[in-house]
Parts: structure tokens; C-alpha cells; sequence
């Protein structure tokens, strides 16, 4: 981790106390108890805050490079605001610096009961453990009699489904882009990193959505991926169906075939 990334970060902030919890290809995400502009006065002690920072890259023209960081970083403040006013689950925009490459949101997520924190992965990760301690030698579709799992992949269908609806594609879908909130006792996805989501009138697009999340729960949970994927898509479906939208919904799935048939050949060639 380069420690000039973060003094430059540090400095941008005006020396705020920051912690960092991830380093991407892309942006170093920092957790921070300062708000961008509330008085301490006026916050409890334990609200947490990100800022994503997106540093600049020095193999790059530095006109080209500035209008790069500006663009991704406001694209997906802006992206965060139309979540908030269509009523999507993501974290809340607080403040954004496009130039600097800075956004300040809300944190989301918890930890569980391991101490991980809630991402979609790790709550799988923890459920899996805990089932096969408990089954031992049992059939492994007794997956299915977790109903808190269900409730889960069922809600994340329905929160890709309310995004695909607004025409909004994610662009990076994984069982790591989605969080869970701990709300009156029940675990609500939200959606995390629209660094490469974009607006899409074409099925295609959505279908790649659903089809890069497959392949992210195939290849981090491949004993209850069939499981996991078949509850994704019922409230998928479910929330599409609601929204009196079956048509789009056949036509996305019709595409789902295609490209999952694609990527069967990809792989066959490799
Ligand atoms: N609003 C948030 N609340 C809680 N945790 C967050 C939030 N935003 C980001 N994180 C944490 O930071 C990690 C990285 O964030 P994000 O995916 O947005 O950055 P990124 O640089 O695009 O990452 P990557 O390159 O790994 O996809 C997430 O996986 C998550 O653990």
C-alpha cells in the first residue's frame, strides 16, 4: 500500500483521522468518524462514514488523467443521488469532490456474529460453515432449510431487479459489491461501488448484470450456487412481475441464455 497515496489523501482531507479497510485497482476506501461538514457536536460517537479516494495515476497525461477522475468519481455520485431519489438500497451520498477523485457516503453493513464484516460473501461464507458443523454427513441440499438464506438471495434479486427497472446496469456485481444492513432483525442488501454502472435501455446489458453475479457465486460458493442463484432469480423475477413488467423481464432472461451459452464456448475454447 503506497504510504504517498494516503499522506495525499490525508492531505486532501485536511488531516481528518482515517482508517483504511480497502485498496483496489482503482481507489483506496478509508472509514472515518468525521462528517464533511456537521459539527462533532452534532453526531453520536459511533456513526462511521467512507470515503472512496481516487488517486491520480502519473503513467497518464495529466489533462487526461484529471478529466478521468472527475468523470468516474462525479458518474457515480451522481449515480448514488439517483439511488437515493428512486429509492434503491445503496449507501446515501454525503459529499463529493470530482476533481480530487473523493466521495464521502454513508457506511453500510455490520459485522456478523464471526466478526467479518456483512458482505453478501462472507454471510454466505459464515451460513455454509455453520451448516456443514451441523449436517456432518447429511445431504448438502439441507441448505435449503435455512430460510434466512433464501430471505436473503431473494431480496438480492429484488434489489438488482429495482436497479435493472430505473435502466441502471452495475457493472461489477459480486457477492463483494453487496452489503448487508442489519434492519429490525433482518439482514437488507445493499448495493455497493457503481465505479462502472451506467444507464442501459438494452436487455443485454442487464443480463450481463445477472450473469457476472452468477459467475462471481459460482466461483466463491460453488456447492449452493444452484441454491443461491434459483432464490436470486425468483425475486428477480417477483419484482418485475410487481412492477407489471413480465415483458422485460422474458426478454432479459431470454438474453441470460445467450450469454450464459457464450460464455459456455468461451470457456470450452479457452
Ligand atoms: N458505503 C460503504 N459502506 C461500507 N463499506 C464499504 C462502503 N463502500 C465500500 N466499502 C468497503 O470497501 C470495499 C471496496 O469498495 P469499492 O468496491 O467501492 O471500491 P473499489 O476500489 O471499486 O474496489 P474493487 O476494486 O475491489 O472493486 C468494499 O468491498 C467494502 O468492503
Amino acid at each position: 500500500m503506497s504510504v504517498q497515496l494516503i499522506n495525499k489523501a490525508q492531505e486532501l482531507l485536511n488531516n481528518i483521522p482515517l482508517n483504511v479497510i480497502s485498496q483496489g485497482a482503482e481507489a483506496i476506501v478509508f472509514e472515518t468518524q468525521t462528517h464533511p461538514f456537521l459539527p462533532k457536536s452534532n453526531q453520536l460517537s459511533t456513526t462511521k462514514f467512507i470515503i472512496k479516494y481516487r488517486p491520480r495515476k502519473p503513467y497518464r497525461h495529466p489533462t487526461l488523467d484529471l478529466q478521468i477522475v472527475n468523470s468516474r468519481t462525479q458518474s457515480e455520485a451522481r449515480l448514488l443521488h439517483k439511488l437515493y431519489q428512486l429509492g434503491i438500497k445503496a449507501p446515501r451520498l454525503m459529499a463529493v469532490d470530482g476533481p480530487n477523485g473523493i466521495i464521502w457516503m454513508e457506511s453500510v453493513g455490520g459485522t456478523l456474529p464471526n466478526g467479518e464484516t456483512s458482505s453478501l460473501k462472507n454471510m454466505l461464507w459464515f451460513k455454509e460453515k455453520s451448516q456443514e458443523e451441523r449436517k456432518d454427513s447429511e445431504n448438502e441440499s439441507n441448505i435449503a432449510l435455512d430460510g434466512e438464506v433464501r430471505d436473503i438471495m431473494s431480496k438480492v434479486g429484488a434489489a438488482v431487479a429495482k436497479l435493472h427497472l430505473a435502466n441502471i446496469v452495475h457493472g461489477d456485481l459480486t457477492s463483494s459489491n453487496i452489503i448487508l444492513d442489519q434492519r429490525n432483525d433482518k439482514w437488507e442488501p445493499m448495493l455497493i461501488d457503481f465505479g462502472l454502472s451506467s444507464y442501459s435501455l438494452l436487455a443485454e446489458d442487464e443480463a450481463v448484470d445477472l450473469y457476472v453475479l452468477e459467475r462471481a457465486l459460482i466461483s466463491t460458493h460453488p456447492i449452493y450456487f444452484k441454491s443461491y442463484n434459483e432464490w436470486l432469480l425468483q425475486g428477480y423475477e417477483r419484482t418485475f412481475k410487481e412492477a407489471s413488467s413480465s415483458k422485460k423481464f422474458k426478454e432479459i432472461s431470454r438474453r441470460l441464455q445467450d450469454v450464459r451459452l457464450r460464455g459456455r464456448k468461451r470457456s470450452m475454447l479457452g
